[in-house]
């Protein structure tokens, strides 16, 4: 056997401290809490910003507005980055200003660049949005958000792709960004992309993933989610990288974040909640790709998530109204002339049918 050099005993020594504090930090949660699963609802940004055409405003808004009154309870409401780049995010200002806050909901946006953050705190010092409960008349003011999503990638040809930079150069693009927020009180929320493969590079070194999340992290990112933009990964190949990411990366500061190109979005989701991962990122209906992963289809669906971890161990923190979810799936897809990408909504929608026919 060989013997470890001193960078390896290192990493090891590094790796089993990382573990150790997770596990301390799992031990202290009841069994209950460690089965609750978080629900990062992308539909309106990552969904939309693929879109051909430009998605009205109002549609926008009553997309979040309805999320919100199903249930869920962080869901990302837009992008503040170049509109050369994403014209479908260009009005992300105003739909935040105009969406309806419930309490008790947060709604991130991506920031690119300092240009990004500087655009959204003049946002924010200038603007309020009523926070309205559902019974009741608006009550009080409360910003729009309190929260970013910084990003990059595990490979410098994807970042290169998105973002017009290396891995490296992001990086040291993002940190003054992470701090700012921050002292503005903003909470920052960090993705990795292409942690399987890289439709330009191919085949992705989990080693890089596991040491641009740790960096994402000392940062100063709350959380880093993990981002399969490809949709190529299965059971495997994702259980194959977590493993190389929670050796160094506490798992309960991990999300997953799976398209579902080849139809692996669930299987994945749950191999990741296996791994410990709490925190899984979905768009309603399926909606989404990203604009610069030529071929990948849209995030995993959130009705199909929440039917997978049905009668399970795993609950929301919040109970979600599938039924409900289902049908803003069908409304915003028909909206969009596009075929809705949940199998869930697609079965709810046809028992649904079949029993209106026999009561008929
Ligand atoms: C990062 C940049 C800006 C660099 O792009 P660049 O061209 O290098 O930037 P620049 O600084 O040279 O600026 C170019 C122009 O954009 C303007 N500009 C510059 N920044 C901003 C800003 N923030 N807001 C508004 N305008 C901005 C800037 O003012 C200038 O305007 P001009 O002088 O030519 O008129 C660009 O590459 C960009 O915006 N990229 C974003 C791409 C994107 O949004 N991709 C999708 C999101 S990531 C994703 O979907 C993956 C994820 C998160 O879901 C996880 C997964 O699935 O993997």
């Amino acid at each position: 056997m060989s013997v470890p050099t001193a960078l390896a005993r290192k990493r090891i020594a590094c790796s089993l401290r990382s573990l150790n504090s997770s596990r301390r930090a799992y031990q202290t949660q009841s069994a209950a809490d460690r089965n609750v699963v978080r629900i990062v609802e992308v539909g309106p940004r990552d969904g939309l910003q693929n879109e051909k055409g430009i998605v009205p405003t109002n549609m926008k808004v009553e997309l979040i507005n309805r999320l919100g009154i199903a249930g869920l309870t962080i869901i990302e409401a837009g992008s503040f980055v170049s509109p050369k780049w994403v014209p479908q995010m260009a009005g992300t200002a105003e739909v935040i200003t105009r969406m309806e806050k419930l309490p008790g909901v947060h709604y991130p946006v991506l920031v690119p660049n300092m240009k990004g953050l500087d655009n959204l705190l003049e946002l924010l010092s200038t603007t309020t949005s009523q926070s309205v409960d559902s019974s009741s008349a608006p009550t009080s003011t409360i910003p729009p958000t309190d929260e970013i999503a910084i990003f990059t990638a595990a490979t410098d040809a994807f970042c290169l792709a998105n973002t017009n930079c290396t891995i490296e150069e992001s990086l040291k693009r993002l940190a003054p960004v992470t701090q700012k927020a921050r002292e503005k009180g903003l909470r920052v929320r960090g993705y990795v992309s292409v942690v399987i493969t890289c439709p330009y590079s191919g085949k992705v070194d989990y080693h890089r993933v596991r040491d641009v999340a740790k960096e994402l992290l000392e940062m100063g990112c709350y959380e880093v989610s993990l981002g399969d933009t490809t949709g190529t990964g299965n059971s495997t190949t994702v259980g194959d990288m977590l493993d190389v990411v929670v050796g160094v990366v506490p798992v309960e500061k991990l999300a997953g974040h799976f398209h579902d190109t080849f139809g692996m979005g669930v299987a994945n989701a749950l191999t990741a909640l296996e791994t410990g991962v709490r925190t899984l990122d979905s768009s309603v209906g399926g909606l989404g790709g990203c604009p610069y992963s030529p071929g990948a289809t849209g995030n995993v669906a959130t009705e199909d998530i929440l039917y997978s971890i049905q009668n399970s161990k795993y609950r929301t923190e919040k109970k979600v109204d599938l039924e409900q979810l289902a049908d803003i799936g069908w409304w915003i897809s028909e909206k969009l002339n596009r075929q809705n990408a949940s199998l869930v909504g697609r079965a709810l929608r046809a028992r649904k049918e079949r029993q209106k026919s026999e009561k008929d």
